[in-house]
């Protein structure tokens, strides 16, 4: 069995522990009262799927720790990750009593962790968020960091916070109930992770694909943990997105826009593998890096069964690509590759944000 891994986070709002191990579900109670020790009731927020799975451990660990738990279950799914599912988890912590010396726990993959971040964000004006990730894209990405959100029918994450978590539990073990489709789709923000800032760990994804069947658990906590490690550092750096943050969005510009359009028919995860292609190859041909750059996070995409392109039409993308939340009056910032392992941040005018989607979206 590997060792858990403990990553301390620090930004200036919150500092709290990321852990990454596994059967560490039994330990939820004892790490959530050692993190918030003035709670003495929580919310557990999960989702339709997981709370079958998952709710009953975490509840039993929370009561054996003095934490009274109210389990409120709202249906799986990206489309309901939205202000009317959003308002309904309010009331229902409104009914149960909660206090703002109480707090959230999550239980679940992205979109549980953004639906009960945000109504810890406003419930009372804030109150405290415990993360405990069930999805592997939960795991390396969306539990850590403090960004919080719903959709709009404009587009994706449209409307938002940031609350950082008081302490993330990431028990590898709940792996074991996620389909090789999920699995496979997390792995596009990994991939996203070794382009950014680790040719090591790029490498290391392509030539061991972690969605593989029987992919051995110790090696993907060190795998999880390492991803945590990369989102922290940057985390640490800008909280709130006034500039480093921005790298994280690589292959989203593009990705989120295919995500709105294809009305979530694609998971979150596939949409940015697709992105950070289509943002390649058009970098390339703008000789903003090198063509081989460009080639190796194809084959990388393509090795996980992830698209590599869309046939979303360009106007279509664009009109999404147009509300992201880097646009700004004179452009969006576009995030490129400039090698396996960095990137940089391009403002683009919408002008070149159309080139850039017909160069690298084209055939
Ligand atoms: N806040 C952030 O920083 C951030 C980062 C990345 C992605 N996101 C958001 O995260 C969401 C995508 O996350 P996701 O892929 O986890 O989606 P999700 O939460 O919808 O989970 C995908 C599916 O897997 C199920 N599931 C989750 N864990 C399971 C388990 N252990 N066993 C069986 N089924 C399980 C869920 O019920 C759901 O049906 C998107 O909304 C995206 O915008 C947010
Ligand atoms: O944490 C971040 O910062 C990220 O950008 C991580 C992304 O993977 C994630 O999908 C995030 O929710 C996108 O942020 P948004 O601000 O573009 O909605
Ligand atoms: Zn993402």
């Amino acid at each position: 069995m590997s060792e858990t891994h403990v990553i301390p986070v620090h930004t200036p709002s919150r500092s709290y522990e990321v852990h990454v191990g596994r059967g560490l579900l039994g330990s939820a109670g004892s790490l959530v009262a050692k993190a918030c020790p003035k709670v003495t009731h929580v919310a557990l927020v999960s989702d339709s799927n997981v709370a079958p799975l998952y709710a009953k451990p975490v509840e039993e660990s929370l009561g054996a720790a003095g934490i009274a738990v109210s389990t409120i279950i709202f249906p799986a799914g990206e489309e309901h990750k939205r202000l009317s599912t959003l308002g309904d988890i309010l009331e229902r912590m409104a009914q149960a009593g909660l206090t703002r010396s109480d707090a959230v726990v999550a239980v679940g993959g992205g979109v549980t962790g953004d639906m009960a971040g945000l109504a810890a964000a406003l419930y009372q004006r804030g109150i405290q968020v415990v993360q405990v990730p069930t999805s592997l894209l939960a795991m390396v990405d969306s539990s850590v960091g403090g960004k919080t959100a719903v959709d709009l029918e404009a587009g994706k994450n449209l409307a938002g916070a940031f609350l950082q978590p008081s302490l993330v539990v990431a028990d590898i073990d709940c792996l074991a109930t996620v389909s090789p489709e999920l699995l496979r789709d997390s792995c596009g923000e990994m991939i996203k992770h070794g382009v950014l800032a680790d040719e090591k760990l790029f490498d290391q994804l392509r030539e061991d694909p972690v969605c593989a069947p029987g992919f051995d658990p110790d090696k993907l906590v060190d795998i999880v943990a390492r991803n945590v490690q990369i989102k922290r550092d940057v985390v640490d750096a800008d909280e709130q997105e006034h500039g480093r943050r921005q790298t994280l969005n690589l292959g989203h510009t593009i990705g989120h826009a295919i995500e709105a359009a294809s009305n979530f028919r694609l998971g979150h995860g596939s949409c940015v593998a697709a992105g950070l292609c289509c943002v390649a190859r058009a970098s390339a041909r703008l000789g903003w890096c090198e063509q081989n750059v460009a080639d190796r996070i194809v084959a990388c995409v393509e090795a996980y069964g992830l698209p590599t392109n869309t046939d979303i039409d360009h106007e279509t993308l664009l009109e999404y690509a147009a509300r992201d939340k880097k646009r700004r009056s004179d452009g969006v910032t576009l995030v490129v590759p400039t090698r396996i392992g960095a990137v940089e941040l391009r403002k683009v005018s919408l002008e070149e944000l159309r080139h850039v989607i017909d160069l690298g979206c084209g055939e």
